[in-house]
């Protein structure tokens, strides 16, 4: 079997929403909302992988916390291993920069949306902590 892709995400909780983002029309899974992250590069941390991909992707400064769960899943483009973190905002506005859309979505508004499966178990996890 093919190894296991290993993927960082940071949950970033702001008065009571979380940030989600859509994947690009382009690529694996696309149009899906996901939780931002990323592969894990060679030789990074969780913890940096995260940070790097929020700024990356959305242009957030986080810092990262307590470990959420991890999940792994086989698609047909591959095998992950989603490994989630709280996260809190430190700096800058969210912006949808290597990301097609992004939005702050509350407990019912995340429920309106796609995932991919990798990600259900997370997102119901998330859904439970807020109000
Ligand atoms: N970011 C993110 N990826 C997820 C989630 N759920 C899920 O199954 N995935 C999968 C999709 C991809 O197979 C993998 C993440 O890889 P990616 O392609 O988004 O990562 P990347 O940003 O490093 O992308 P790239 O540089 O290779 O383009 O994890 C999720 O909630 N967030």
């Amino acid at each position: 079997m093919a190894r296991l892709i290993e993927v960082g995400l940071g949950v970033v909780i702001d008065s009571e929403r979380v940030l989600v983002t859509q994947r690009k029309p382009d690529g694996p899974l696309p149009g899906l909302w996901e939780i931002p992250g990323g592969k894990v590069e060679r030789g990074e941390t969780h913890e940096v992988c995260v940070r790097r991909e929020l700024m990356e992707e959305v242009g957030l400064e986080v810092s990262v916390g307590a470990i959420i769960g991890v999940w792994e899943h086989a698609y047909p483009h591959g095998a992950v291993r989603l490994w989630a973190y709280w996260c809190r905002r430190l700096s800058g506005e969210a912006r949808a920069i290597e990301v097609a859309d992004l939005t702050w979505a509350d407990r019912l508004s995340l429920h309106e949306r796609s995932y991919p499966e990798a990600s259900l178990p997370l997102i119901s996890e998330i859904a439970s902590a807020l109000p």
